[in-house]
């Protein structure tokens, strides 16, 4: 069976314990691949590597990292066949969405950031005829990125990519729950020439590595998406040694539909922000709210469609939806469906496993579920489920849907869909949220600021932010009055 390794130094490695653990396959419930169990001593190693290489990745010029870069994301184009069946297979998504979203945009990070690097400026302050100031802005040095295991490559290509391109070294942790496409990419880099100990990966349990990366006082910054729980974790630990901190946290987003939307594109726009990824994007609109004159109009097409669904192994080209992540995730999804029934709930569809065949048997497959019935303040429309379940609540006012929409401990991302412009910009004002998309979903531009406010994390990731994050501002005032 297939071991993964470390990348650290330039190198594969096996972790220093020899210890590995099992990767299984979603789509089957199969045992494929084995883990490394690494520990705080690999980390350790692939810290001394990152800082040994540090001062001469920080001194080569921008244009010659942006170039190593580029060749990097040539690769993943090259080999984006074996990229997306990998992803698919680790992660239980459709070979389709890993072919069409996840490989593409991972290629993408690698692009823009190798870019982004080129127009990166940073400002000057002129005092009249007093002082110039200008500001400098320089690499942190060793810095941590810890990333999810829904959109694996995607997500751990959007942190590495910014801190590499600035001017860092890397120590990365992919999800241990998908950490196949981590692997092939550290193949990538060695093939693209990436100098040793700029990116270093090192697979293994939060608890061990990610703990590790958190507390080791060479790491300057953290970057890191996943559960709000582990974010707190992480900042409680992180602050204490003063690291600069990127969190991308959890969702519980609101998709507001008025009564004047474009009604077609709004249902079929709600398929995707419901069910993508079988919802395991903390970006999908997981509460919907419907104003009441065309609630049951919506709720009937709606509920007409997720039955259409087809719910399916990962590799079929005609799957809709592939399999939950981990048959642990499925167990939390489902445990929301009895609490929801506990809650007052009507199930509408779904609701229970998928059940499957032949070699799928043991696989993780759901069923999409809609749920109405539940007052906005229980703990199913307060608590990120991050599932292919949806409650749906008529509302009345523009007043009432934001009262219910802002009511979460959440801030990440609402959907409005109204023909009212003024209407449209209004709500988006009064919305707590960091990102707000305007009859659409999920239009991603790299340059805008991404992130979430209240508990869905810190800082904004994106563009210039991103390259902000990952370094040190410096002003030089300079007198010109002598
Ligand atoms: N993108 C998102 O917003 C995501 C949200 N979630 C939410 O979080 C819930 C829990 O899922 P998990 O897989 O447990 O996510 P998680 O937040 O524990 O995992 C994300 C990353 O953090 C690492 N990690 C875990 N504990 C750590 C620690 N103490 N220190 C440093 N790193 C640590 C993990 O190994 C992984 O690489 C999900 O049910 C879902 O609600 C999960 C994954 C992604
Ligand atoms: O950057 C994006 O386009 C999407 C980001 C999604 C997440 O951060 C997530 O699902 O965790």
């Amino acid at each position: 069976m297939e071991k993964l390794q470390n990348y650290i130094n330039g190198e594969l490695v096996e972790p220093l314990s020899k210890c590995y653990f099992d990767n299984i396959n979603p789509a089957t419930g199969k045992v494929y691949s084995q883990i490394p169990d690494s520990d705080e001593s690999d980390v350790e190693n692939a810290v001394r590597a990152a800082k040994e290489a540090f001062p001469l990745w920080k001194n080569t010029t921008k244009q010659e990292r942006s170039r190593i870069m580029v060749r990097i994301a040539q690769l993943i184009f090259e080999k984006r066949d074996e990229l997306a069946a990998a992803e698919s297979k680790d992660n239980g998504k459709s070979l389709k969405l890993a072919e069409t979203v996840d490989i593409p945009r991972a290629r993408e990070n690698f692009e823009f950031f190798a870019s982004g690097i080129l127009h990166f400026a940073s400002e000057s302050h002129q005092m009249e005829d007093t002082a110039i100031n200008y500001t400098l802005r320089e690499p942190l040095g060793v810095v941590g990125c810890i990333s999810p295991w829904n959109l694996p490559l995607y997500l751990f290509t959007w942190k590495i990519t910014p801190a590499i391109a600035a001017g860092n070294c890397v120590i990365a942790k992919p999800s241990e729950v998908t950490p196949m496409t981590a692997y092939l990419l550290s193949k990538i880099c060695i093939e693209a020439g990436l100098p040793k100990g700029v990116l270093n990966i090192v697979h293994g349990y939060g608890h061990k590595v990610g703990n590790a990366i958190t507390e080791n006082d060479d790491i300057k910054a953290i970057s890191f998406t996943g559960g709000t729980k582990t974010g707190q974790i992480i900042a409680s630990k992180a602050a204490t040694k003063f690291k600069k901190l990127s969190l991308e946290l959890g969702g519980k987003n609101p998709n507001i539909i008025f009564e004047d939307c474009d009604f077609d594109k709004a249902l079929s726009t709600s398929m995707l922000s419901s069910f993508a990824n079988q919802g395991q994007i903390c970006l999908c609109g997981s509460r919907i709210f419907v104003q009441k004159p065309i609630y049951e109009k919506f709720k009937k097409a709606f509920i007409e469609k997720v039955n259409q669904l087809k719910i399916s192994y990962p590799s079929d080209p005609d799957a809709q939806l592939g399999a939950i992540v981990s048959k642990e995730h499925m167990d939390k999804v489902l445990s929301y469906v009895e609490l929801a029934k506990e809650e007052g709930g009507t199930i509408l569809t779904g609701g229970k496993k998928y059940e499957m065949e032949g070699e799928y048997k043991d696989g993780f497959y759901l069923e999409p579920t809609v749920i109405e019935g539940l007052s906005y303040t229980c703990r199913t429309n307060q608590e990120e489920i991050f599932g292919p379940l949806v409650t749906i609540t008529p509302f009345e006012t523009e007043e009432e849907v934001l009262k219910m929409a802002n009511s979460v401990e959440y801030g990440l991302a609402t959907t409005i869909w109204t023909q009212d412009v003024t209407r449209a910009h209004r709500v988006a004002q009064k919305i707590e949220s960091g990102v707000v998309w305007i009859n659409c979903w999920l239009i991603r531009d790299l340059r805008t600021p991404f992130g979430g406010m209240k508990n869905s994390g810190l800082g904004r990731e994106g563009g210039f932010e991103a390259l902000r994050f990952f370094t040190e501002p410096k002003n030089v005032c300079v007198n010109v009055n002598i």
